[in-house]
């Protein structure tokens, strides 16, 4: 691992009209590791990753992207980089194999590395079966390994990925999830990527937590547990609504998310569960269980969102 950061940006600010989509952003993104930016439908991940690219320019501030000032030299960034936004470019009455030929072209892949450098690509994404399948005829997770293997066809050091598994099955996103630890493992890569996909950011390294075109955090999945004081409380209880009520109201407790048919709950250090056994059965709530649990990252996001919202 290097110690310069891959990706560094400096106040980097962008607008569109009235909206502040990117504002100050300070994101330092570590060589060599899984970075996970992520935040709500309009907090400005797709807006950083296109500043990042240079296909977009700033208003003020500054992206350093491979040590290369994005500004500067948007052209050496583009050669050190594989882009892959939301609706990545496909052929789809191409092939597999024409689609990555496509795209060798595209980024002048010498002829002479062309056959084992597709053949790899081609194993290292699972695809050598599909070969001469069209692109519009493989599945929703087939379509995005292939995405990966094109976006990786010029050995860029850096990825950006947009929202790669939306819409992507659970195995194959685990797949997908394979292919990325692969690629930064053996390859020494460095990967941002955006997901709405609260337990994908446990398999990055590490989180940015994106809000209103700022951060809101960033540290290891690990550091940012830590933030959540106190413990979480997982419940289960009818009516829910009615519980929800109940716990909200109590001094010791700074927030509750709803999960589903549970409540999570966090509260002070020392908080007393019997204490709120009593207090919901006084209020004609049956409880069904009561369990500590670690803060996931949506708990995280959702308490830290708050927090800073009160402050
Ligand atoms: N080309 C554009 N023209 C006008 N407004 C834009 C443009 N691109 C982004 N925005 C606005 O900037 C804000 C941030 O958008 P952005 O797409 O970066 O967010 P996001 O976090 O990627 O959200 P999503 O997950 O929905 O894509 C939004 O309010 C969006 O409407």
């Amino acid at each position: 691992m290097n110690d310069l950061p891959a990706i560094e940006t400096i106040d980097l600010s962008r607008s569109f009209g009235p909206v502040h989509a990117v504002y100050r952003l300070n994101l330092m993104v570590a060589a060599g590791r899984i970075h996970g930016l992520l935040g709500p439908d309009g907090a400005g991940k797709t807006t950083t990753l296109r500043l990042l690219c240079g296909a977009l320019r700033p208003d003020s501030g500054r992206a350093i992207v491979a040590g290369i000032d994005v500004a500067r030299d948007p052209e050496g960034v583009r050669q050190r980089i594989g882009y892959m936004p939301q609706r990545f470019s496909l052929y789809g009455d191409l092939t597999v194999l024409e689609n990555l030929r496509f795209y060798a072209d595209a980024y002048s892949v010498p002829h002479a590395e062309r056959a084992t450098l597709l053949n790899r690509l081609l194993g290292f994404s699972r695809l050598e079966p599909f070969r001469n399948r069209r692109a519009d005829e493989l599945s929703g997770g087939m379509r995005q390994k292939l995405a990966l293997a094109c976006a990786l066809i010029h050995h860029p050091q850096i990825l950006l990925l947009d929202e790669p598994t939306t819409g992507v099955d659970p195995v194959s996103r685990r797949e997908f999830w394979d292919l990325l630890h692969e690629a930064v493992h053996d390859r020494g890569m460095t990967v941002l990527l955006t997901t709405p996909y609260m337990d994908e950011a446990e398999r990055c390294h590490e989180v940015s937590f994106m809000r209103a075109g700022d951060l809101l955090a960033h540290g290891t999945p690990r550091e940012l547990q830590r933030l959540v004081p106190g413990a979480v409380l997982e419940i289960r209880a009818e009516p829910r609504h009615a519980a929800e009520t109940v716990i909200r109201a109590l001094p010791e407790v700074r927030d509750v998310h709803v999960f589903g048919d549970r409540l999570h709950v966090i509260a002070a250090p020392g908080f007393d569960d019997a204490m709120l056994h009593q207090t919901l059965t006084d209020a004609g709530v049956t409880l069904h269980a009561i369990r500590p649990v670690s803060p996931g990252m949506e708990d995280i996001f959702l308490y830290l969102q708050r927090e800073r919202r009160s402050q």
